[in-house]
């Protein structure tokens, strides 16, 4: 695919947020169709998502069993969701009796926290209800789920360095911190109880997880806790609304952002309790200390790293995203009191020499979000996505920030900084649901199932050259080298190089968003494969296959003066003016020569007419 010398007219770009009528009006599919089994031909996975079944690289990687929790493999549990599975399996179960003993609350690596965690208020309210009950908090380090789950090494890290803070938070309140690794991951239930029945245990509590292995492991303990004579109780924590409760009139799942999110709100208004905190938990009385079964507890040595996913830049990291809710509190003050409009390119996300303004005022950068968030070298976005997705913070304690700062009203849409930003940490809940109501999405598969046979190139030279940022689109280099580098990408950012791989390089979406989870820091599958799907038109409330981001227009609207492409891209750090979007096309023959930069890789035009044919003829080259 040789670029073209000669100068192509630039496509302009549309408002990648205005959706295709057709496609908005577009019924969910029917029930039946996602009951059939997976058609053969399809290259895909049946767990959490991508993996190494699709094509491309990834060898250097070991495979893990990823069907290890599916009942029926062949099947799609689009009608009785695993979320549903679980929700009956906690029915049947029945209410906790009232029972003596310990209460354990098992801790996973998306509620990484003491502060408002529902599930751990639950066990810390039952111990005070009881007499010499104690509060043990359990953490299964797993590394069969990270290696399904694609986890980055960063990510893993971060959760380490994460449970550091916690074991001495709740040493403090003299709560015993079991902090284990084990496999195989399917054993995992069975572990939970066994340690359950050990230290003494009638309950064990836990915040829901909604990914599908993580949805069955647990339908597994609720199963099988009855035999360890332990009652199991899992609760919603990790969306400010839980899944499954933005329904429509008639009761079905929204696919499309902008109903749903009017009536999240309603839902939320009707509702205030589920923006509010949870209670953190009760100091454990100091005879725990003594206890023979649980004093072994105290003082567990935190692994320094896990094998197969340790971190080769752990102290940059450190720098860059220091763990723990602290940090995460720190970093969300930042946002709202921090003056924007300034430079974030190397800073820390904590950001501690930042000037303070107003909370909220139009010089901070939550006031600027509307315009900051999309200028890729200023600090307009709040960079709390690894928090959110560690649960090191709630979204519940982002939103209650931002309303206390606006005069005690929830602010959404688009008509000043705190709305817009809290329409944002909606579309976190949104893809939450989404994940919930159709799993399929957990399972490697598109949303829009009319689009699995769209035709992609699986052709590793220009996967490569993706991947190391050398594809010579100088905005899509530079996202993809503060990715490399940083382990989190600016959302414009992902934004654009997402659609340069499924439109320009037309590669399947599943190997961006495997390459994302592998090398990010705020890896989150439901909002990974959502902004996946979304980039590739593939999902709900798709862009339509025919908006095409333009990475030239997109590089002059988000980097205007270049700032953040000189700062990722060395290479082209003397190139001047409005050259830097496009050296190829902008400097002469001989200048660019002398530049270390590739010419690009693929021609835009070429690319989009080959994109917009593919979709349109689905199955045909
Ligand atoms: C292809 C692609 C992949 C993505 N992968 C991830 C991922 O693995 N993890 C992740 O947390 N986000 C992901 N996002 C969403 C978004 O890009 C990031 O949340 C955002 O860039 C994080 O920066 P921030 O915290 O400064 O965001 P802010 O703009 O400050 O937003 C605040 C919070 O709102 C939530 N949020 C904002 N935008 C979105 C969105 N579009 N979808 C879902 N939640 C959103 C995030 O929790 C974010 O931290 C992805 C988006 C795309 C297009």
């Amino acid at each position: 695919m040789p670029a073209k010398q000669k100068r192509e007219p630039e496509t302009p770009d549309e408002d990648e947020k205005v959706l295709d009528p057709k496609l908005a009006s577009t019924p969910d599919v029917d029930d039946e169709e996602m009951s059939q089994p997976a058609k053969k031909k399809k290259k895909t996975t049946t767990t959490s998502s991508a993996t190494s079944s699709i094509g491309g690289k990834g060898k250097d990687w070991p495979d893990v069993k990823r069907n290890a929790f599916n009942p029926s493999p062949t099947k799609l549990p689009e009608k009785n969701t695993p979320l549903q599975q679980l929700r009956d399996a906690l029915k049947k179960h029945g209410e906790a009796p009232k029972a003596e003993g310990n209460v354990v609350f098992w801790m996973r690596m998306r509620d990484m926290r003491i502060e408002d965690s529902r599930g751990l208020e639950r066990a810390s309210q039952l111990v005070q209800e009881r007499k010499g009950s104690h509060l043990i908090v359990l953490y299964i380090i797993s590394p069969q789920d990270y290696l399904a789950h694609d986890r980055s090494p960063r990510r893993i890290d971060f959760m380490l360095r994460s449970l550091e803070q916690i074991q001495s938070q709740l040493d403090e309140l003299n709560i015993p911190f079991a902090v284990l690794t084990h496999e195989p991951r399917t054993a995992i239930p069975k572990k939970a109880l066994e340690l359950c029945k050990e230290w003494g245990v009638s309950n064990l509590i836990g915040n829901i997880e909604y990914e599908v292995d993580e949805l069955w492991r647990d339908v597994q303990v609720v199963e099988q806790a009855k035999s360890y004579d332990v009652h199991a109780e899992f609760l919603d924590d990790t969306y400010v609304v839980p899944p499954g409760r933005v329904l429509t009139k008639d009761g079905r799942p929204y696919s499309v952002f902008s109903p749903w999110n009017r009536n999240w709100v309603d839902v939320l208004s009707k509702t205030p309790q589920l923006i509010e905190s949870s209670e953190e938990p009760k100091a454990n009385d100091k005879s725990v200390r003594s206890d023979s079964k649980l004093k072994g507890l105290f003082g567990t040595k935190i692994p320094e790293s896990v094998k197969g996913f340790e971190c080769k830049d752990r102290s940059y990291m450190e720098k860059l995203w220091p763990a723990g809710s602290k940090a995460a509190q720190k970093v969300l003050d930042n946002f709202v009191r921090g003056k924007g409009g300034l430079p974030i390119l190397d800073a820390p996300a904590t950001g501690e020499d930042l000037d303070k303004v107003q909370a909220a005022s139009k010089e901070s950068r939550l006031g600027r979000y509307g315009t900051g968030r999309n200028l890729m070298s200023e600090n307009g976005a709040s960079r709390l996505s690894p928090y959110l997705s560690a649960g090191l913070i709630s979204a519940r304690q982002c939103l209650r920030t931002t309303r206390d700062v606006t005069k005690g009203k929830l602010q959404v849409g688009r008509d000043s900084g705190p709305a817009m930003w809290n329409t944002e940490v909606s579309f976190r809940d949104f893809y939450g649901h989404v994940l919930a109501a159709w799993p399929r999405v957990c399972m490697g598969r598109a949303y829009v199932t009319r689009y699995e046979d769209v035709v992609w190139e699986y052709d590793n030279e220009t996967l490569d050259k993706w991947q190391q940022g050398k594809t010579g689109y100088p905005i899509v280099d530079a996202s993809m080298r503060q990715g490399a580098k940083q382990g989190y990408m600016h959302n414009r950012g992902r934004m654009v190089v997402a659609m340069f791989l499924t439109k320009h390089l037309m590669h399947d979406w599943r190997e961006g968003e495997r390459w994302f989870m592998r090398n990010f820091i705020d890896g989150d599958f439901a909002s990974n494969n959502g902004g996946w799907q979304w980039s590739a038109s593939t999902g709900t409330d798709p862009q339509p296959y025919f908006r095409i981001f333009n990475p030239i227009s997109q590089s002059e609207k988000c980097d205007p003066q270049g700032e953040y492409i000189r700062h990722w891209l060395p290479e082209l750090r003397g190139v001047k003016g409005n050259a830097i979007h496009h050296p190829f096309e902008r400097l002469s023959k001989e200048e660019f020569k002398k530049l270390d930069y590739p010419e690009p890789i693929v021609e835009h035009k070429f690319a989009r007419e080959r994109a917009l044919r593919r979709f349109k003829n689905v199955g045909e080259k």
